[in-house]
Protein backbone atom coordinates (compact mmCIF):
# COMPACT_ATOMS: atom_id res chain seq x y z
CA UNK A 1 0.00 0.00 0.00
CA UNK A 2 1.52 3.29 -0.61
CA UNK A 3 0.54 6.71 -2.55
CA UNK A 4 1.49 6.60 -5.87
CA UNK A 5 1.52 9.67 -8.35
CA UNK A 6 2.41 8.87 -12.14
CA UNK A 7 2.75 10.97 -14.82
CA UNK A 8 1.47 13.74 -13.51
CA UNK A 9 1.01 16.68 -15.69
CA UNK A 10 -0.07 20.13 -14.96
CA UNK A 11 0.61 23.74 -17.02
CA UNK A 12 -1.42 27.62 -15.53
CA UNK A 13 -2.71 28.80 -18.52
CA UNK A 14 0.63 28.10 -21.43
CA UNK A 15 2.92 27.84 -18.44
CA UNK A 16 4.07 24.13 -17.97
CA UNK A 17 4.60 23.21 -14.09
CA UNK A 18 4.66 19.70 -13.68
CA UNK A 19 6.22 17.85 -16.68
CA UNK A 20 5.27 13.90 -15.99
CA UNK A 21 5.90 13.48 -12.39
CA UNK A 22 6.38 9.96 -10.84
CA UNK A 23 6.79 9.44 -7.15
CA UNK A 24 5.72 6.77 -4.90
CA UNK A 25 5.87 7.01 -0.70
CA UNK A 26 5.29 3.82 0.83
CA UNK A 27 2.37 3.39 3.66
CA UNK A 28 3.92 5.11 6.89
CA UNK A 29 6.51 7.03 4.67
CA UNK A 30 7.47 10.00 5.76
CA UNK A 31 8.54 12.05 2.41
CA UNK A 32 10.37 15.65 1.77
CA UNK A 33 9.08 17.47 -1.55
CA UNK A 34 12.14 19.48 -1.98
CA UNK A 35 12.85 21.99 -4.62
CA UNK A 36 13.72 25.78 -5.18
CA UNK A 37 10.83 28.17 -5.20
CA UNK A 38 8.63 27.96 -8.90
CA UNK A 39 9.70 24.55 -8.68
CA UNK A 40 5.81 23.16 -8.38
CA UNK A 41 5.89 21.87 -4.64
CA UNK A 42 2.96 23.43 -3.81
CA UNK A 43 1.05 22.53 -7.01
CA UNK A 44 2.21 19.04 -6.51
CA UNK A 45 0.68 19.14 -3.03
CA UNK A 46 -2.49 20.87 -4.52
CA UNK A 47 -3.20 18.20 -6.79
CA UNK A 48 -2.85 15.46 -4.55
CA UNK A 49 -5.44 17.09 -2.32
CA UNK A 50 -7.53 17.90 -5.52
CA UNK A 51 -7.57 21.44 -4.98
CA UNK A 52 -6.39 21.40 -8.68
CA UNK A 53 -6.87 19.19 -11.11
CA UNK A 54 -4.04 17.62 -13.22
CA UNK A 55 -3.98 17.35 -17.11
CA UNK A 56 -2.84 14.40 -17.30
CA UNK A 57 -1.71 11.68 -14.99
CA UNK A 58 -2.92 9.56 -12.07
CA UNK A 59 -2.91 9.67 -7.76
CA UNK A 60 -3.66 6.62 -5.95
CA UNK A 61 -3.46 5.62 -2.61
CA UNK A 62 -3.65 1.83 -2.04
CA UNK A 63 -4.65 1.00 -5.19
CA UNK A 64 -7.56 3.97 -5.03
CA UNK A 65 -7.76 6.35 -7.64
CA UNK A 66 -8.25 9.64 -5.16
CA UNK A 67 -8.85 11.68 -8.46
CA UNK A 68 -12.16 10.04 -9.67
CA UNK A 69 -13.57 9.08 -5.62
CA UNK A 70 -15.96 11.02 -4.17
CA UNK A 71 -14.99 14.70 -2.52
CA UNK A 72 -16.07 12.80 1.05
CA UNK A 73 -13.96 9.66 0.69
CA UNK A 74 -11.39 11.73 -0.43
CA UNK A 75 -11.15 13.86 2.33
CA UNK A 76 -11.59 11.01 4.66
CA UNK A 77 -8.35 9.49 3.23
CA UNK A 78 -6.23 12.81 2.91
CA UNK A 79 -5.59 15.29 4.66
CA UNK A 80 -4.40 18.92 3.50
CA UNK A 81 -2.29 21.58 5.45
CA UNK A 82 -2.23 24.79 2.84
CA UNK A 83 0.85 27.17 3.05
CA UNK A 84 -1.86 29.15 4.52
CA UNK A 85 -5.63 29.42 5.40
CA UNK A 86 -7.85 31.61 5.47
CA UNK A 87 -9.34 33.26 8.78
CA UNK A 88 -12.95 34.12 7.78
CA UNK A 89 -14.69 35.27 10.57
CA UNK A 90 -14.62 35.18 14.48
CA UNK A 91 -14.45 31.43 14.54
CA UNK A 92 -12.45 29.82 17.33
CA UNK A 93 -9.28 27.73 17.58
CA UNK A 94 -11.32 24.61 18.84
CA UNK A 95 -14.29 25.67 16.16
CA UNK A 96 -11.65 25.45 13.18
CA UNK A 97 -10.42 22.28 14.40
CA UNK A 98 -13.25 20.65 14.27
CA UNK A 99 -13.96 21.45 10.56
CA UNK A 100 -11.07 18.69 10.28
CA UNK A 101 -13.85 16.01 11.39
CA UNK A 102 -16.20 16.72 8.84
CA UNK A 103 -15.86 14.05 6.43
CA UNK A 104 -16.42 11.78 9.46
CA UNK A 105 -19.48 13.72 11.44
CA UNK A 106 -23.17 12.34 10.93
CA UNK A 107 -25.99 15.08 11.87
CA UNK A 108 -23.81 16.22 14.33
CA UNK A 109 -20.25 16.10 16.11
CA UNK A 110 -20.47 13.12 18.95
CA UNK A 111 -18.31 13.45 22.01
CA UNK A 112 -15.81 11.34 20.26
CA UNK A 113 -15.35 13.99 17.18
CA UNK A 114 -14.56 16.84 20.77
CA UNK A 115 -12.18 14.31 22.17
CA UNK A 116 -10.39 13.96 19.13
CA UNK A 117 -10.42 17.95 18.74
CA UNK A 118 -8.93 17.82 22.15
CA UNK A 119 -6.59 15.49 21.76
CA UNK A 120 -5.17 17.29 18.30
CA UNK A 121 -5.11 20.91 19.95
CA UNK A 122 -3.44 19.38 22.75
CA UNK A 123 -0.64 17.84 20.78
CA UNK A 124 0.05 21.21 18.99
CA UNK A 125 0.12 22.80 22.20
CA UNK A 126 -2.52 24.92 21.68
CA UNK A 127 -4.62 24.25 24.84
CA UNK A 128 -4.53 27.36 26.35
CA UNK A 129 -5.63 28.97 22.91
CA UNK A 130 -8.35 27.22 22.73
CA UNK A 131 -11.43 29.40 22.57
CA UNK A 132 -9.50 32.10 21.49
CA UNK A 133 -10.82 33.59 17.77
CA UNK A 134 -8.13 32.49 15.03
CA UNK A 135 -8.37 37.04 13.99
CA UNK A 136 -6.18 36.81 17.20
CA UNK A 137 -3.43 34.84 17.11
CA UNK A 138 0.09 34.92 15.66
CA UNK A 139 1.13 33.21 12.11
CA UNK A 140 2.68 30.29 14.15
CA UNK A 141 -0.18 29.90 16.29
CA UNK A 142 -2.55 29.86 12.99
CA UNK A 143 0.00 27.45 11.39
CA UNK A 144 -0.40 25.06 14.65
CA UNK A 145 -4.18 25.48 14.31
CA UNK A 146 -3.85 23.73 10.25
CA UNK A 147 -1.65 21.08 11.21
CA UNK A 148 -4.27 20.73 14.75
CA UNK A 149 -7.14 20.63 11.59
CA UNK A 150 -5.57 17.88 9.67
CA UNK A 151 -4.74 15.57 12.43
CA UNK A 152 -8.37 15.48 14.06
CA UNK A 153 -9.44 14.73 10.19
CA UNK A 154 -7.23 11.30 10.98
CA UNK A 155 -6.20 10.71 7.65
CA UNK A 156 -4.28 7.63 5.82
CA UNK A 157 -1.99 10.57 3.66
CA UNK A 158 -1.08 13.63 5.39
CA UNK A 159 0.31 16.33 3.01
CA UNK A 160 1.78 19.65 4.76
CA UNK A 161 2.87 22.39 2.62
CA UNK A 162 5.88 24.03 3.99
CA UNK A 163 3.94 23.62 7.66
CA UNK A 164 7.06 25.50 9.69
CA UNK A 165 7.31 28.50 7.32
CA UNK A 166 5.96 30.35 10.52
CA UNK A 167 6.98 29.10 13.18
CA UNK A 168 9.89 29.69 15.60
CA UNK A 169 12.78 26.94 16.14
CA UNK A 170 10.99 25.02 18.88
CA UNK A 171 7.46 24.61 17.13
CA UNK A 172 9.47 23.45 13.64
CA UNK A 173 11.30 20.92 15.45
CA UNK A 174 8.25 19.74 17.73
CA UNK A 175 5.86 19.95 14.36
CA UNK A 176 7.86 17.59 12.28
CA UNK A 177 8.30 15.33 15.59
CA UNK A 178 4.37 14.94 15.70
CA UNK A 179 4.46 14.29 11.59
CA UNK A 180 6.66 11.58 12.42
CA UNK A 181 5.44 10.06 15.16
CA UNK A 182 1.76 10.03 13.20
CA UNK A 183 3.88 8.09 10.31
CA UNK A 184 5.41 5.74 12.89
CA UNK A 185 2.73 5.14 15.31
CA UNK A 186 -0.67 5.27 12.99
CA UNK A 187 0.94 4.37 10.05
CA UNK A 188 -0.37 7.74 8.04
CA UNK A 189 1.87 8.63 4.77
CA UNK A 190 3.03 12.34 5.02
CA UNK A 191 4.57 14.37 2.20
CA UNK A 192 5.88 17.77 3.21
CA UNK A 193 7.35 20.93 0.76
CA UNK A 194 9.88 21.73 2.90
CA UNK A 195 12.21 24.21 2.24
CA UNK A 196 15.40 22.97 4.93
CA UNK A 197 17.68 20.31 3.42
CA UNK A 198 18.64 19.48 6.98
CA UNK A 199 15.46 19.08 8.60
CA UNK A 200 14.31 17.09 5.98
CA UNK A 201 17.43 14.65 6.12
CA UNK A 202 17.05 14.48 9.53
CA UNK A 203 13.08 13.79 9.72
CA UNK A 204 11.95 11.98 6.69
CA UNK A 205 12.80 8.67 5.38
CA UNK A 206 12.42 10.23 1.73
CA UNK A 207 13.62 12.62 -0.39
CA UNK A 208 12.02 13.74 -3.82
CA UNK A 209 13.58 17.07 -5.57
CA UNK A 210 11.55 18.45 -8.29
CA UNK A 211 13.27 20.87 -10.66
CA UNK A 212 12.12 22.02 -13.89
CA UNK A 213 8.75 20.09 -13.67
CA UNK A 214 10.26 16.48 -13.21
CA UNK A 215 11.94 14.68 -10.39
CA UNK A 216 15.69 14.81 -10.66
CA UNK A 217 16.87 13.17 -7.13
CA UNK A 218 14.34 10.50 -5.05
CA UNK A 219 15.64 8.55 -2.29
CA UNK A 220 16.63 7.80 1.48
CA UNK A 221 18.00 11.80 2.26
CA UNK A 222 21.61 10.61 2.43
CA UNK A 223 21.20 8.56 -0.88
CA UNK A 224 19.24 11.27 -2.67
CA UNK A 225 21.55 14.65 -1.44
CA UNK A 226 24.07 14.72 -4.08
CA UNK A 227 26.71 18.18 -3.64
CA UNK A 228 26.35 18.76 -7.66
CA UNK A 229 22.79 17.69 -7.96
CA UNK A 230 21.62 20.28 -5.48
CA UNK A 231 24.42 22.99 -6.32
CA UNK A 232 22.94 23.05 -10.29
CA UNK A 233 19.62 22.79 -8.76
CA UNK A 234 19.79 25.50 -6.53
CA UNK A 235 22.55 27.61 -8.17
CA UNK A 236 24.08 27.52 -5.21
CA UNK A 237 27.68 25.96 -4.15
CA UNK A 238 26.73 23.21 -1.52
CA UNK A 239 28.53 20.47 0.32
CA UNK A 240 27.26 17.25 1.21
CA UNK A 241 28.72 15.71 4.14
CA UNK A 242 27.84 12.31 5.77
CA UNK A 243 28.78 11.67 9.23
CA UNK A 244 27.31 10.19 12.40
CA UNK A 245 24.33 12.41 12.50
CA UNK A 246 23.85 11.83 9.17
CA UNK A 247 23.66 13.50 5.62
CA UNK A 248 24.46 17.40 6.12
CA UNK A 249 23.84 20.04 3.51
CA UNK A 250 25.88 23.46 4.10
CA UNK A 251 26.09 26.24 1.22
CA UNK A 252 29.85 26.56 0.75
CA UNK A 253 29.13 30.33 1.22
CA UNK A 254 28.84 29.15 4.77
CA UNK A 255 32.08 27.27 5.39
CA UNK A 256 34.50 28.94 7.93
CA UNK A 257 36.09 32.67 6.51
CA UNK A 258 39.77 32.46 6.50
CA UNK A 259 40.79 35.02 9.25
CA UNK A 260 41.03 38.67 8.11
CA UNK A 261 43.08 41.41 10.08
CA UNK A 262 40.58 43.38 12.31
CA UNK A 263 40.24 46.94 11.44
CA UNK A 264 41.75 47.71 14.58
CA UNK A 265 44.79 45.37 14.03
CA UNK A 266 45.26 46.79 10.22
CA UNK A 267 45.71 50.18 11.80
N1 LIG B 1 -2.22 30.56 -9.53
C1 LIG B 1 -1.17 30.58 -10.37
N2 LIG B 1 -1.27 31.11 -11.61
C2 LIG B 1 -0.22 31.12 -12.44
N3 LIG B 1 1.00 30.63 -12.16
C3 LIG B 1 1.16 30.09 -10.93
C4 LIG B 1 0.09 30.04 -9.97
N4 LIG B 1 0.54 29.44 -8.84
C5 LIG B 1 1.84 29.15 -9.09
N5 LIG B 1 2.21 29.52 -10.34
C6 LIG B 1 3.54 29.33 -10.95
O1 LIG B 1 3.78 27.92 -11.02
C7 LIG B 1 5.14 27.64 -10.71
C8 LIG B 1 5.19 26.64 -9.56
O2 LIG B 1 4.67 27.26 -8.38
P1 LIG B 1 4.54 26.47 -7.00
O3 LIG B 1 3.85 27.39 -6.06
O4 LIG B 1 3.96 25.15 -7.25
O5 LIG B 1 6.09 26.31 -6.64
P2 LIG B 1 6.77 25.91 -5.24
O6 LIG B 1 7.83 24.92 -5.57
O7 LIG B 1 5.74 25.51 -4.26
O8 LIG B 1 7.42 27.30 -4.83
P3 LIG B 1 7.81 27.94 -3.38
O9 LIG B 1 9.00 27.19 -2.90
O10 LIG B 1 8.15 29.36 -3.74
O11 LIG B 1 6.59 27.83 -2.49
C9 LIG B 1 5.80 28.99 -10.44
O12 LIG B 1 6.46 29.41 -11.61
C10 LIG B 1 4.65 29.90 -10.12
O13 LIG B 1 4.95 31.23 -10.49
Amino acid sequence: MSLEVASVRFAYRRNPVLEGVDLRVAEGGFCALLGPNGSGKSTLTKIIARVLAPAGGTVSFAGQDLLAVSRREHARVVAYVPQSGATPFEQTVREAVLLGRTPHIGLRPTRRDWEVVDAAIDRLGLTDLADRPLSQLSGGQAQRVLIARALAQRPRVLLLDEPTSALDLRYQIETLQIVRSVTREEGVTALIAIHDLNHAAHFCDQAVLLDGGRVVADGPPAEAFDAAVLSRVYGLDVRVTRGENGVEVRPAALEPLPATATAAESA
